[in-house]
């Protein structure tokens, strides 16, 4: 858009140059070079936005004869369902119920175009084959870049593959797993406030966003989860406790939620986003620019100690962490503005994307008594309650709990893989075409055009995942050679973190904390929804999220 306009505002200035010395029939206005200028440019821009929004989609563009979503308008496209509904979730439909062979081409509002990948093989090639082709488009770096930083998240090329060996080593196997005691003692941590706070009659700090909750066993559990996870990447990946569970007026744990709160009139403004040049978005008078704005300042200051206390400490000949920052200050590859940068991006995709994942799975075992029962059950005979109830946070045998309890306990990894493929916490997720004209599993895509991945419709296709795909059953993840994929044929039918050299680096990190978390909230809590009956509305930007919350009343279990 951007480039055409400058295209069209000089073919504009050109031409009225050439028509006011050379050639006046080339002129509107024979005696000003200005209105002609201003004229031949509308006419430019009119006759372009015509081509674009109609002929070319319509009568030119090879994807009209890709299947098709239905429903569509004739200028708005199929944007009213996308609009209304939560992200993901017209692809959800669209991918069971029209016929394709990898893709379905859709139209965004003005009839832009976007590509649905569909099927493995598709996925395959847009996010391992041909991954470096297929970019995040401009606008979704510059707005994740704003409020996530300018690092991994957003650095293509060779500087991605630069960034992300660099990282590496704090994402090992081996060190992962040394982390779990990390992540087990702040679980047990959060359970212990939340026992602490449910006992005492409620405060407006304890049981957060809560003007109606009278009942002091009701807590919000996103709000939970997300401070615990804001806490356990502080500990685990920069070496700093930032103990928003011990106090929810934190500073930085609130920004966090000012800025991923669902603000009203959200879609607005991302429509808003999309259509509007980004120099001029910026100088809006915005609540949320400045909520942003405000945001950056607090999230960057507190980067900025964390970075200054870990070079401290390395100066001092302290011992050598694996941590994320002390890793990326010792690979020598980030400057100091780079590396702010880069805890900006771990510090918000670190925490805000579990801390879904465990609302989800929470909501899903209220929904589900039977297996959160059987949960409990498998915790209870591994001895994993016992340690969550000791003072000395030890089992029967005297032991901490390591990756090596966490990982033996076969029913609690199935309930979260189902889960997280039910309830993604990153619903959908964007590609660019490369700058000419390529194909996708063997169709024809224009140049830069938008490639949608949508982890909320893939991981719940009937084709990928059979007639029971939209079901909660945990059972699938069981039995020989099931563990992993769920009995789905491909890799490729879970896109939770995606696949290839961009998918999520801290899936292990992520699955660590998640499968604590859950097994302390379980050992710890019989958990029931508020309202049994209410129907949960979702909403989200980058992650999803119930829009009112997610109010559970809790009942103490012993051992
Ligand atoms: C359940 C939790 C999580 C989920 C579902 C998740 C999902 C994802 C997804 C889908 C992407 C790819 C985004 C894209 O390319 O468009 C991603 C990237 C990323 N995630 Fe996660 N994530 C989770 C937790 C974490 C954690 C705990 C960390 C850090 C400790 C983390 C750090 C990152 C980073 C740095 C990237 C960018 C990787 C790159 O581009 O090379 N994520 N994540």
């Amino acid at each position: 858009m951007a480039v055409h306009f400058r295209l069209w505002l000089l073919s504009a200035i050109v031409i009225s140059f050439i028509g006011s010395h050379y050639s006046h029939t080339l002129l509107v206005f024979s005696h000003s070079f200005l209105w002609n200028a201003v004229a031949l440019y509308l006419t430019l821009q009119s006759a372009n936005l015509i081509w674009e929004i109609i002929i070319y989609p319509f009568c030119f563009s090879p994807l009209r004869h890709l299947p098709q979503a239905p429903g569509a308008n004739f200028l708005l496209g199929h944007y009213k369902r996308i609009f209304q509904e939560p992200t993901g979730e017209p692809q959800r439909d669209w991918i069971d119920s029209v016929p394709n062979d990898g893709v379905i081409y859709y139209r965004w509002l003005l009839n832009r175009p976007r590509v649905l990948i569909t099927s493995p093989k598709a996925l395959a090639e847009v996010l391992v084959q041909r991954n470096y082709e297929f970019t995040k488009p401009a606008r979704l770096r510059k707005g994740l870049g704003r409020l996530l930083g300018v690092g991994i998240l957003v650095a293509e090329g060779d500087e991605h593959k630069r960034q992300r060996k660099a990282l590496m080593p704090a994402f090992s196997f081996r060190h992962i797993k040394d982390l779990y005691p990390i992540f087990w003692s702040k679980s047990r941590e959060m359970v212990q406030a939340m026992l602490t706070t449910i006992q005492s009659p409620p405060t407006p700090s304890a049981n957060t966003e809560s003007p109606t909750t009278t009942d002091p066993s009701v807590v919000e559990i996103r709000d939970w989860a997300s401070r615990a996870t804001l806490d356990i990447i502080g500990v685990a990946g920069m070496g700093q406790d930032f103990h928003s569970l011990a106090d929810p007026d934190n500073e930085l744990f609130k920004t966090y939620r000012t800025i991923f709160s669902p603000m009203r009139g959200r879609r607005i403004f991302q429509l808003i986003m999309m259509l509007l040049p980004e120099e001029l978005l910026d100088l809006l008078p915005l609540e949320r620019n400045t909520q942003i704005k405000k945001a950056i300042v607090t999230i960057k200051k507190v980067a900025k100690d964390l970075i200054q206390t870990k070079r401290a400490n390395l100066a001092d000949g302290k011992a050598r962490d694996l941590d994320i920052l002390s890793v990326a200050i010792e690979s020598g590859g980030f400057s100091d503005d780079d590396l702010i940068n880069q805890l900006m991006t771990f510090l918000a995709a670190g925490h805000e994307t579990t801390a879904s994942a465990v609302t989800w799975a929470v909501y899903l075992l209220c929904k589900h008594p039977d297996v959160q029962a059987k949960l409990r059950d498998e915790l209870r005979s591994s001895g994993i309650l016992t340690a969550l109830h000791s003072a000395s946070g030890r089992n029967d045998a005297g032991e901490e709990i390591t990756s090596r309890h966490i990982d033996a306990l076969p029913y609690l990894s199935a309930v979260l893989s189902e889960s997280l493929r039910l309830f993604p916490p990153v619903p959908q997720t964007l590609r660019e075409s490369p700058p000419y004209h390529t194909t996708i599993a063997n169709h024809p895509v224009p140049p830069s055009t938008t490639v949608i991945i949508s982890p909320w419709a893939i991981n719940t296709s009937y084709a990928l995942w059979g007639p029971d795909a939209r079901a909660f059953n945990p059972d699938r993840w069981l039995g020989p050679g099931r563990a992993n994929t769920g009995g789905a044929e491909s890799n490729f039918a879970s896109t939770t973190f995606l696949h290839g050299p961009r998918s999520c680096i801290g899936m292990g990190f992520a699955k660590g904390e998640f499968a604590c978390l859950m097994a302390a909230l379980v050992g710890a809590f019989e958990m029931r929804l508020r309202d049994e009956e209410e129907e949960i509305d979702i909403t989200g930007g980058i992650t999803a999220r119930p829009r009112n919350g997610l109010w559970v009343k809790l009942t103490p279990v012993g051992q």
